[in-house]
């Protein structure tokens, strides 16, 4: 198996990756997002991961879930539009419980994974993986990923991810075909081309619970955003989850700092954003 040894992703390596519209733009050409997150167990994720989207810059959400966590999210934001309709990349998975999944939601889940556009795929929609038929991104914590293997009845390089997260992220990207996103205090991303990035994170107040549905949402917005380059080089998916775990860390230790360093939730990420993104505009001409 390719590995090559991972390079810690830098603010140069993220810069210019959150495109500002132009005059010629209009909330369709800026790319729309299609979100399936959330479910009546853990209906909070989906307003966690929509509100990260919209909060990253992306000219439409359009939200496809349960009826509580929808009700949630318009609540929220009311700028999200529920339904289906034509998006450019997927969000799925977070906060949805693999074992507790409704027909209707498993319908919503397949018709994300069958459309060939850019997916990033999380938590409870992980399982559904060889369903791919476009760029995808996994994003499992520690304990997902060994549940993936264990699922599949593979082997991975150690016992467990956490001993040896940069050899897991590399066996999963070449068992699966996929990018990885590996989760934790350094994130590790990568994919079946070998390569290969950390993202060290600035702040460990982000371990608390639903600041990974906040990375989803960067993810997906940065995904429908550069959709068109992603289908001609699946290897930009793998960047752009380097920089939504760089972005993410950014954001998070702004918040902390704004409040003396103290601790925060995974909702002040999210508002934490947009001065974030707005430090990795593209140039424009
Ligand atoms: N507000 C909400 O609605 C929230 C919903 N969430 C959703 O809750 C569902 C369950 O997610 P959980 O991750 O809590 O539970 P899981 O059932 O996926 O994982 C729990 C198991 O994995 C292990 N584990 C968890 N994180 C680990 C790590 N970083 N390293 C090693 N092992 C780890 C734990 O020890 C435990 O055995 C997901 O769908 C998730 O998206 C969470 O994101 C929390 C917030
Ligand atoms: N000790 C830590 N220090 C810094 N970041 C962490 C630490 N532990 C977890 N993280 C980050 O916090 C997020 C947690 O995501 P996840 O495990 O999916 O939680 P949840 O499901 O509750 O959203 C990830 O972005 C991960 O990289």
């Amino acid at each position: 198996m390719e590995r090559h040894e991972a390079r810690e992703w830098t603010h140069d390596d993220a810069s210019g990756s959150v495109r500002a519209p132009s005059a010629d733009d209009d909330k369709y050409r800026r790319g729309v997002l299609g979100v399936v997150t959330g479910s009546n167990e853990y209906p909070g994720a989906a307003v966690l991961s929509v509100e990260a989207a919209h909060r990253t810059g992306v000219g439409m959400v359009r939200y496809v879930g349960p009826r509580a966590p929808r009700a949630l999210v318009l609540a929220r934001r009311p700028e999200t539009v529920p339904g289906r309709g034509r998006v450019q990349a997927w969000l799925i998975g977070s906060g949805i419980a693999a074992d507790r999944r409704t027909f209707l939601l498993l319908g919503e889940l397949t018709h994300a994974l069958s459309s060939e556009l850019p997916v990033v795929l999380d938590a409870g929609a992980l399982d559904l993986v060889g369903q791919r038929t476009g760029p995808t991104v996994i994003t499992p914590h520690a304990g997902e990923l060994q549940r993936l293997f264990a699922a599949r009845e593979t082997t991975g390089p150690t016992e467990h991810p956490a001993e040896d997260p940069a050899a897991w992220a590399t066996a999963a990207a070449h068992e699966l075909g996929v990018a990885v996103l590996l989760k934790g205090a350094v994130t590790h991303v990568a994919d079946p081309s070998g390569n290969a990035y950390t993202v060290t994170a600035p702040t460990h107040w982000l371990a608390s619970a639903g600041t990974g549905d906040v990375l989803g949402g960067i993810l997906g917005a940065l995904a429908a955003t550069h959709a068109a380059e992603i289908l001609d080089d699946p290897t930009v998916l793998t960047k752009l989850a380097a920089t939504a775990a760089y972005l993410h860390g950014q954001a998070a230790v702004a918040a902390s700092r704004a409040v003396g360093g103290g601790p925060i939730v995974a909702l002040d990420i999210a508002a934490a954003l947009p001065a974030a993104a707005g430090g990795l505009l593209a140039p424009t001409d």
